[in-house]
């Protein structure tokens, strides 16, 4: 018999029952909640008279509605404006105190995105299955959990019976071998990924990036890839247990205490692909062969690497590539062949659960420092992925840096990765993103979002235009670009 993917272990081992039309139940060891995606699920509970299976098995924070600066934040979820964003972040601080599961509430130091706080609390570990009511939960698969986004009725299942109805998916192995460049990241890698195989390229999979560019990368690297499996089309991403994992979660507050660190980590080491595994579909790239990367488009996959252009709709490969390319263009208000260091930026965000991380800041914070901002950027902003984050950063001298060249250093949350909290593109504005998704209207009405590594936004910033991080590297610190 064939060894077994990584994905296949954790499948096996949260199995509870599985029928001959392939539909299952898996045991659920770790949920956690936002204000979005839970109010419905937890007054579904209520209306059903039921409490949640395993208290502590959940996890909630607010991110999505948060506002993120400190003169709002002073007033705790008062400083929320929006009434429909006041009402989700009260909700979940009256469910949450009325059920007895753990929040930390609005101005709790680890308050943030709750992909950013998860792992960040050892709350994610090696091993578990992890749900969360947001697809972007593929990120704890970092950690080799079976992580992915369920809808609000499944948040609802899961805290009352800790199990969900799932389908197996199949096994899909991205290896990325090599070496990256200098300024290449972990953003530009899963870019260029999704610019390989398409937003569909990873429907019905579950991914397991591999190979020795991601071994090398850091935990907060392989979060930023993970993270974009979704928009690969995949719900989960995966990555093998190794040092760096076990590293990364050595006293965290949610991690095994001593007595029991020793045998947890025995029994995460198992958690890799068996060398024998067979996989439904090998992708492979060359980690020396990517550029940094920019989108021009309106979904991720229209991606170029920073030296490139935009497309050209008429030469595209068939008519319904040319329509999207040709609408994509539109609204971007961009035109063929423009060169991508030709496209003019508006505003800046550093932040969302892509690329919030301390890892993130600092790789900005090396751009930015001794720089400015472009005088026809209007708002150049970051946005730490969690109080910790904030801290930690503060810590470090980064918060004076990025304020030293122009930036806002605001409070933690989703802030401008989507257009439901204050923070917002006006329409036809262009933003160099550290986000992950570019659809039209994402990050506002009209808004035009190019993503990018977190480096490359901060030279955007200064230049006012994007440019290759590469060459910026050891450049004498001048204002000619500013
Ligand atoms: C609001 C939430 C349900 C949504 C998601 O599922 O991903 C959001 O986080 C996003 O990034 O679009
Ligand atoms: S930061 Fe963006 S992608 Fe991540 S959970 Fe928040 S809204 Fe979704």
């Amino acid at each position: 018999m064939a060894g077994q993917t990584l994905y296949d272990k954790l499948w096996s081992q949260h199995l509870v029952k599985e029928r001959d039309d392939g539909t299952a139940l898996i045991y659920i060891d770790r949920q956690l909640l936002h204000e979005v995606t839970s109010p419905q699920a937890f007054e579904g509970l209520r209306l059903a008279g039921r409490k949640p299976w395993r208290l502590d098995a959940n996890l909630a924070t607010p991110d999505h509605n948060v506002p993120t600066t400190v003169k709002e934040r002073a007033e705790g979820n008062a400083g929320i404006k929006d009434p429909v964003s006041l009402i989700q972040v009260q909700t979940l601080d009256d469910n949450c105190l009325a059920f007895g599961i753990e929040e930390f509430k609005i101005n709790d130091p680890r308050q943030g995105i709750v992909h950013v706080v998860g792992p960040e609390q050892g709350a994610t570990l090696p091993g578990m299955t992890v749900v969360c009511g947001d697809s972007h939960t593929a990120t704890h698969g970092a950690f080799a959990a079976l992580a992915h986004g369920i809808g609000t009725s499944e948040v609802e299942h899961v805290l009352a019976t800790q199990c969900l109805l799932a389908q197996k998916m199949k096994n899909m192995q991205v290896r990325v071998e090599g070496k990256l460049g200098t300024g290449v990241t972990a953003k530009d890698i899963v870019l260029a990924v999704i610019g390989k195989i398409g937003t569909a390229g990873g429907t019905g999979y579950a991914i397991e990036f591999a190979g020795s560019a991601i071994r090398d990368l850091s935990m907060e690297g392989r979060m930023t890839v993970c993270n974009m499996a979704i928009e690969a089309g995949a719900r989960v991403g995966l990555i093998a247990v190794d040092d760096t994992t076990i590293d990364y979660l050595r006293e965290r507050p949610f991690a095994p205490s001593a007595g029991q660190w020793e045998a947890a980590v025995a029994d995460w080491r198992n958690l890799v692909s068996d060398t024998d595994a067979v996989f439904d579909k090998v992708v492979e790239l060359d980690a020396a062969g990517i550029e940094p990367q920019v989108s021009w488009g309106t979904s991720p996959e229209m991606v170029t690497g920073i030296s490139g252009e935009v497309p050209d709709p008429s030469e595209a490969a068939d008519e319904t590539v040319q329509q999207g390319y040709a609408r994509a263009l539109e609204y971007m208000g961009l035109k063929p062949k423009q060169k991508i260091t030709d496209i003019k930026l508006d505003k800046v965000f550093i932040g969302s659960c892509t690329n919030s991380r301390i890892e993130d800041l600092r790789e900005a914070a090396k751009v930015a420092r001794g720089k400015k901002v472009a005088g026809s950027i209007a708002l150049a902003m970051v946005v730490p992925g969690s109080g910790l984050v904030k801290r930690q950063a503060e810590a470090e001298g980064l918060d004076r840096i990025f304020v030293e060249a122009g930036f806002e250093w605001r409070e933690p949350g989703c802030s401008m990765c989507l257009a439901m909290n204050a923070d917002k593109l006006g329409a036809g504005e262009h933003c160099a993103s550290t986000s992950n998704r570019n659809f039209e209207g994402r990050q506002g009405y009209g808004g035009r979002t190019h993503l990018v590594s977190p480096a490359m936004a901060a030279a955007a910033a200064i230049a006012g235009h994007f440019v290759d991080v590469r060459r910026l590297a050891g450049e004498p610190q001048s204002a000619q670009e500013a």
